[in-house]
């Protein structure tokens, strides 16, 4: 890409009383937006819409839900709608085309496929997990990125119980039995939950929801996190992952995807767990390496483990795991005592409905207004909306690299105008200005514009 800078402007059509907005073109070297009127039809009696929002275009991958789908298709934006993800070369090709993307977590949006994103202005990540997208290239290159943080924790949470205790009593091995014909009557090392330990890896907002409600089962919680944190209800943090992979009859892991979190177990963790003990992982198929764990449970270290998540995922339904070309699918598939589901965690009817809402809304936030709060890779930036009673106003947002003397010279150009509100924040190399400017007609608004696009604090590759 080329030097990209993403200096936008956000204008009225004409001395018109409205907010306006903006879409850009990340490959040149500023950002332009093309307003008009509020969409009457559409914007709600107070609040003013800032452009024609039909030209916004706007891909929504991995079926996401409807509830998001009905926010944006609402707001009049194009909407385009795949219920799987897409392989690379097309998801390049349409990305070229598109200001907003609405992903899940199968969607790599890696730098190869971001710098084809001529007119992307925004990522909207329709789940917890952000690995999945290139975050740094997307902040330098003026592009905001919003998932939904806790929607899902809960369902997680949810989904981890029902494993515990299927795990304890062989559940799916007896089901499974049933299912070929065999009545298998067994209690040998079935076990109640009651009193036994689980070890959470990652107490964050899923590690902790699940703490409550295994404690509210009769289960003994210890976690282990990187950051010291307040443990819910008698459960105890450890020091150290040995002493969790010591004294947990269940370990379970609730870790983002990091380089820190790459195969964090492994043949040596699995060494140091109990005899007997189980493993669950519904966090990110990096954190466990599968051949290890699947050498744990030939051996009988593990009585038994349950996988949400894999190393590589299909992008849509089918029969990934009979042609998966990974040995290892094979390996587990053998196993006994083992739970496989396909990512399933998130996927409830409450936590897809909510993330839909969120997620949809923060998009319509940022296209409609600028605001990034809850953005995970921007500085975070809001002014209230503007509405019909402050005519002649225009909003301008500016993102630009964070070196010195840049809000000086912007703010020579804002000062010849009447400034309303004006705020700005960084993080990291990226730094957004957006300033509410009264009074201003359309040859003003040409010219402040040409002014900001005119100064070089832009982002080089
Ligand atoms: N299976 C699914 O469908 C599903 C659904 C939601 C989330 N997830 C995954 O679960 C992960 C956790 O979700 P969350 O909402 O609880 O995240 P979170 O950010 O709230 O919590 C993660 C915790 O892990 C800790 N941590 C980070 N690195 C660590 C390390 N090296 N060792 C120990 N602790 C470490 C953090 O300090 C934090 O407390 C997500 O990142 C996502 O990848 C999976
Ligand atoms: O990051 C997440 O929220 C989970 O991994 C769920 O992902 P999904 O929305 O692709 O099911």
């Amino acid at each position: 890409m080329a030097s990209a800078a993403r200096d936008i402007v956000q204008r009225p059509k004409g001395p018109s009383r409205t907010v306006s907005s903006s879409l850009g073109s990340s490959s040149s070297p500023t950002a332009t937006f093309h307003p008009t009127l509020p969409h009457s039809r559409r914007a709600s009696p107070k609040q003013l819409k800032p452009f024609a929002t039909e030209d916004i275009k706007i891909l929504l991958l991995e079926n996401v839900n409807q509830t998001g789908r009905d926010i944006l298709a609402r707001q009049g934006y194009q909407v385009e709608f795949f219920k799987t993800s897409l392989p690379e070369d097309q998801l390049i090709e349409k990305i070229r085309d598109v200001h907003v993307i609405g992903i899940r977590s199968k969607t790599k949006l890696t730098a190869n496929v971001l710098q084809e994103a001529k007119s992307l202005i925004v990522i909207g990540c329709f789940c917890i997990g952000t690995n999945q997208v290139d975050l740094d290239y997307a902040a330098k290159h003026g592009i905001p990125v919003f998932n939904s943080p806790f929607s899902n924790s809960r369902s997680v949470a949810e989904l981890v119980v029902g494993e515990i205790i299927g795990l304890a009593r062989q559940l799916y091995d007896r089901s499974n039995e049933m299912h070929k014909g065999t009545w298998n009557k067994v209690s040998n090392k079935c076990w109640e939950i009651r009193g036994k330990v689980l070890g959470i890896i990652g107490y964050g907002h899923i590690g902790s929801q699940l703490s409550v409600l295994a404690e509210s089962m009769g289960m003994q919680v210890i976690f282990y996190d990187v950051v010291n944190l307040m443990a819910l209800g008698t459960a105890r943090q450890v020091p150290v992952l040995t002493d969790l992979l010591r004294d947990a009859d269940f370990v379970t892991c609730h870790v983002p995807e990091l380089p820190e979190t790459e195969n964090m177990i492994g043949p040596r963790e699995f060494e140091q767990m109990k005899n007997g003990s189980y493993l669950i992982n519904a966090s990110r198929g990096s954190v466990v390496d599968i051949p290890a764990l699947i050498d744990a449970m030939r051996t009988g270290k593990l009585a038994g483990a349950a996988l949400d998540v894999f190393p590589s995922e299909p992008a849509g339904n089918g029969d990934y795991f009979v042609n998966n070309l990974n040995s290892w699918a094979e390996g587990l598939r053998n196993l006994n005592n083992i739970i496989l589901t396909p990512h399933i965690g998130g996927s409830t009817e409450e936590a897809q409905s909510a993330i839909g809402i969120e997620v949809a809304e923060s998009l319509m936030r940022y296209v409609n207004e600028g605001a990034t709060l809850g953005a995970v890779n921007f500085p975070e930036v809001n002014l209230r909306s503007l509405t019909l009673d402050e005519p002649n106003h225009v909003r301008v947002i500016y993102i630009h690299r964070n070196i010195p003397g840049v809000l000086r010279k912007v703010n020579a150009i804002l000062g010849d105008h009447n400034v309303d509100k004006q705020v700005t924040d960084s993080r990291g190399e990226v730094a957004y200005l957006m300033a509410d400017i009264s009074n201003v007609n359309q040859s003003e608004i040409k010219d402040l514009f040409e002014s900001l696009e005119a100064l070089s604090c832009k982002f080089r590759d």
